[in-house]
């Protein structure tokens, strides 16, 4: 099979930027539901950057982790019952991950009642914890118990502390509830997040029970983030013994360090994010390559002395303040995803501006005669600036990154473009529309794609681009 100018992507980067569709809110249904979200959206991608920025997170150190003000208050029984109930969950790690939470929270909500005499129960409509004997065991280990419960319950803020315990009460019922209903894993990732916790002191219920559903139907989303991002699992197993152990559990997920290695499943009730099994590996492989032989040169390279006084083709700034990373682009917060009968999928974990670059392809360079040879689906042919002597394309059939699981639509919002930078051809991906958080990201890979191989388009909307699709 063999593939025109127009046949894949590059029928998107003339095509569908010259026929700039504004997006118009409508009335129906999914309109409305998109409005009524969009402000639970804005706190789930404020959460979500919270949990981004954490890669570097480094776990509060014990030492100076100041202890809660509540708790240096409260009258000597609760003190112990507390530690108590501390001890007691590290006991219990061998039984299983969500019950240590489970526990956790019990511990805090008997703090909580001891401290302010007053069972939130009937406020707060959360089941008695069942720990009759808790009172009885006394360790006296307060110190460790008031780290535990700042860095996995998340108060570990200096403002905390000033929080009276009937705020904490029923904040701790919702983070219990919350580890019932999700996971312990979805929790303790949550608290990273500064605005996870304001919200969850301040939301009122109708609030907090729109984001509590937001949460759960993205509650693997949140774990594979937070796997990748948050310093929790290294927090947890240094603090617990036998943390491997207990984490070894279906629930999971891979920590091979790539986020891009792992998809979010559809369902979202499913429990193990799916590893891909292509043999495609992530990673910047940008190589050049003519079926085994290499080009003379780098074929993007454009021609003449480098100016660097040229602004930047991506972000139209000149070099001095030009900040582009394009060689190891990953600045966007998206995440994989399985669609249903479209494969993988690319959807957005922030809202973007029209006009934001939001990638760039990468692949092995071909030749544009190797890529006429193969039936490849990830070809993106040519590039239009390039020498014609040194004519290639670019595959990411073995090696890219998250640019290749781009699907097509024909109502993209995404088109591909050829960028000059620091004197080299780059291909980066630019959105034409806005798009929300959790909005696939989509590009036109132009009819011939699909007629061409007798493939269906299953992009859903009402007009393909072409009858036969
Ligand atoms: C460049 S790849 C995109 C990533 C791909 N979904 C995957 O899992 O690797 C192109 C392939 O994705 C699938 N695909 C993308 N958009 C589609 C659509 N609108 N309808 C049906 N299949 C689609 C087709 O199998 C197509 O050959």
């Amino acid at each position: 099979m063999t593939f025109g100018e127009n046949t894949i992507f590059p029928a998107a980067i003339s095509g569908v930027a010259s026929r700039k569709r504004k997006y118009h809110p409508t009335n129906s249904t999914k309109e409305r539901k998109r409005r009524a979200m969009s402000s639970m959206t804005d706190t789930m991608e404020v959460i979500y950057r919270d949990i981004f920025d954490l890669v570097n997170y480094t776990a509060p150190d014990p030492a100076t982790t100041p202890p809660l003000r509540h708790i240096e208050q409260q009258p000597q029984g609760v003190s112990e019952t507390f530690t108590a109930l501390t001890d007691l969950l590290l006991q219990d790690m061998n039984d299983s991950a969500h019950k240590t939470v489970v526990s956790e929270l019990e511990g805090a909500y008997w703090t909580s009642v001891h401290a302010t005499g007053f069972n939130f129960q009937a406020v707060a409509g959360a089941d008695t914890p069942t720990r009759s004997d808790s009172e009885a065991v006394i360790s006296g280990n307060h110190e460790r118990a008031g780290m535990l419960m700042s860095r996995f319950i998340g108060t570990t803020d200096p403002q905390a502390r000033y929080h009276s315990a009937f705020t904490l009460a029923v904040v701790w019922s919702r983070y219990w509830r919350l580890a019932q209903e999700c996971g312990w894993k979805t929790v303790a990732v949550l608290l990273h997040s500064s605005r996870f916790r304001d919200f969850s002191r301040a939301a009122n219920l109708t609030r907090w029970g729109e984001l509590v559903k937001l949460i759960k139907t993205n509650v693997m989303s949140i774990q594979l983030l937070g796997s990748f991002n948050t310093g929790w699992y290294k927090a947890f197993s240094d603090a617990i013994p036998d943390a491997d152990q207990v984490l070894t559990d279906q629930e999971r997920v891979g920590y091979d360090g790539h986020y891009h290695h792992w998809r979010v499943p559809s369902d979202p009730n499913a429990k193990v994010a799916e590893r891909h099994s292509t043999g495609f590996e992530v990673g910047d492989y940008t190589k050049i390559g003519n079926n085994g032989e290499a080009f003379a040169r780098d074929p993007r390279l454009k021609r003449g002395a480098f100016d660097i006084s040229q602004p930047c083709g991506a972000c139209g700034k000149t070099s001095g303040e030009c900040h582009c990373n394009l060689e190891n682009w990953s600045p966007a917060r998206i995440e994989l995803v399985s669609t249903v009968g479209r494969g993988t999928g690319v959807r957005a974990l922030q809202s973007f501006k029209a006009g934001e670059i939001i990638g760039e392809y990468i692949g092995e360079l071909i030749s544009n005669k190797a890529s006429e040879d193969d039936d490849d689906l990830y070809v993106l042919w040519g590039h239009k600036n390039a020498h014609e002597r040194d004519s290639y394309s670019t595959t990411s059939n073995h090696y890219g990154n998250w640019t290749r699981f781009v699907n097509h639509s024909c109502e993209a919002n995404c088109v591909i473009e050829h960028v000059a930078r620091r004197g080299k051809m780059l291909s980066v991906y630019r959105l034409t529309k806005d798009i929300a958080m959790f909005e696939e990201v989509t590009t036109n890979y132009g009819e011939g794609y699909f007629l061409g191989r007798g493939l269906k388009c299953l992009c859903g909307v009402e007009k393909h681009l072409h009858p036969l699709m």
